[in-house]
């Protein structure tokens, strides 16, 4: 067992109204940072005005609480997850969204203080490593009015083959009626071209609709800002950066025929090459909201998720949420999927460590909560090249227990051009390890479904049905740890 937090690496300086609070680096991080660019000039961004984010939050939480007619935090659970390894199909409508739904249209002075759009236990499950499932919770207009867009956009041309990659379009034979196609919009790129492209372009389509559910969209990633203390999810000082840059925003289009293998959406940066470290934003939440009216199982296309169990995510409690801790991405699990294992790449030495968080009780002038423990024999450099394991550094006795989440067998998309064969989408739909919980959720109009897009592996199940099965699908961005600019 080590130090912890991240006081070790960074001191924050300034007070907690100055929304430019800055944060200094100290000595370890540029011997981090000099190892991964030796040459040339670097350039570091930490995030900033999380106090001001944060007390701002908390102002619309307590007024919206206050009010009478906001809809109660303990409403009934409307979160569904299999029990056992058999799989489940969820279709289960929800009282508790139908409310805000209804509550959202006949409020008429709504404009200070929005209505939550997800529930407490909706945060958690996402915390949790978990598939939050909201029914019914697009409006019905929009449900509509959007389903018609997509279908114009298709028919001028505006969607593109978006399989496991680009290569694997090609290598792996992949064809606009077997493979997903997607209407790209927002995020992932920078300058005003990429900004009034796809889901900003006014020239096509219905922009109408598209604007009021980005509107919609930018509120939900407020309230998961808050839920999952995630600061950089929403940065408010940055309006047009958060609904342009920060988030990808998407239709996508599935043929009948077409499916999408099985894949992590995010994958921690000192996995993904040389590129890694150079993006200033990666995916926190990944968000789908489907748009078919009267979807049957039948009809295949349901969204396949390998969570943990529901005793996997028991065992540990709350110990440590999925996905990232401390701007550490999670590659792996140990103890029989209880705790999220991390991996840490700015150790005093310059080298990683990966770590759990464990609980520690109040003593002595010292308040209870987590301390990470080092579960890496020494510190490490991590290998360059794919595929990435990292069992063997690990202490002997947690190796047995631990499983890589990113890994080419589990995630073709991932192993890209690597030399290991990806499975084909057909064994991949039968393949899932042992200790997760298959959970399928049918496209049905007005489900919104959300994860952490580091921790949950998912995959599209083939369409067998006659007609398309069409959503809108996006990532949520947050800060990268940091960027290092060439
Ligand atoms: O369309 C879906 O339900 C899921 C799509 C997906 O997993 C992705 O685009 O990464
Ligand atoms: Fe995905």
């Amino acid at each position: 067992t080590t130090s912890s937090s991240s006081s070790s690496r960074l001191s924050h300086h300034g007070n907690g109204n100055d929304a430019a609070a800055s944060f200094l680096v100290n000595a370890f991080s540029f011997t981090t940072i000099i190892r991964h660019n030796a040459s040339i000039g670097r350039k570091i961004y930490f995030h900033h005005a999380q106090h001001q984010l944060l007390n701002n939050h908390r102002r619309i939480v307590q007024q919206s609480s206050s009010r009478d007619d906001a809809p109660s935090l303990s409403s009934p659970s409307i979160l569904l997850f299999s029990s056992s390894s058999s799989h489940s199909v969820i279709e289960t409508a929800s009282s508790s969204v139908d409310e805000i739904n209804n509550i959202d249209s006949h409020n008429t002075n709504s404009i200070s203080t929005p209505h939550p759009l997800i529930l407490p236990e909706h945060i958690r499950t996402i915390k949790r490593g978990g598939v939050a499932i909201l029914p019914n919770w697009l409006p019905s207009h929009l449900i509509s009015s959007m389903k018609t867009d997509a279908q114009t956009l298709f028919e001028s041309g505006h969607f593109q083959p978006d399989g496991l990659t680009n290569t694997a379009i090609k290598s792996q034979n992949f064809s606009v009626k077997a493979d997903r196609q997607t209407f790209r919009g927002g995020g992932g790129g920078s300058g005003e071209e990429k900004s009034s492209s796809g889901w900003y372009n006014a020239s096509i389509g219905n922009i109408t609709a598209r604007l009021e559910f980005a509107n919609r969209m930018d509120q939900l990633r407020q309230e998961l800002s808050l839920g999952l203390d995630r600061p950089t999810l929403f940065k408010e000082e940055h309006e047009e950066m958060n609904t342009r840059q920060r988030h990808e925003i998407t239709y996508n289009w599935y043929e009948p025929g077409a499916k999408l293998g099985r894949h992590l959406d995010e994958h921690h940066e000192e996995m993904k090459g040389p590129k890694g470290w150079m993006l200033p934003t990666r995916r926190s939440v990944t968000w789908l909201v489907y748009l078919n009216d009267h979807w049957n199982e039948d009809e295949g296309g349901a969204l396949r998720c390998f969570p943990r169990s529901e005793a996997q995510m028991d065992l540990n409690g709350d110990a440590a949420q999925v996905g990232a801790q401390d701007g550490n991405l999670q590659v792996g699990w140990v103890n029989g999927g209880a705790d999220p294992v991390f991996l840490d790449c700015f150790r005093p030495s310059g080298m990683a460590a990966l770590y759990q968080l464990v609980r520690v009780s109040a003593e002595e002038g010292k308040e209870s909560g987590f301390e990470r423990r080092i579960l890496s024999v020494e510190d490490f450099d991590v290998p360059s090249m794919q595929p990435i394991e990292f069992a063997p550094f690990l202490l002997p006795e947690v190796r047995d227990t631990f499983t890589q989440i990113s890994t080419s067998r589990l995630d073709p998309r991932f192993a890209g051009s690597s030399s290991s064969s990806p499975l084909s989408s057909d064994s991949i739909d039968f393949d899932c390890s042992d200790e997760s919980t298959i959970l399928d959720v049918l496209p049905t109009a007005g489900t919104l479904v959300l994860f952490d897009s580091v921790s949950l592996p998912h995959l599209v199940r083939e369409v067998t049905g006659k007609r398309q099965r069409i959503a809108a699908t996006g990532w949520f961005h947050e800060d990268s740890q940091f960027v290092l600019e060439i």
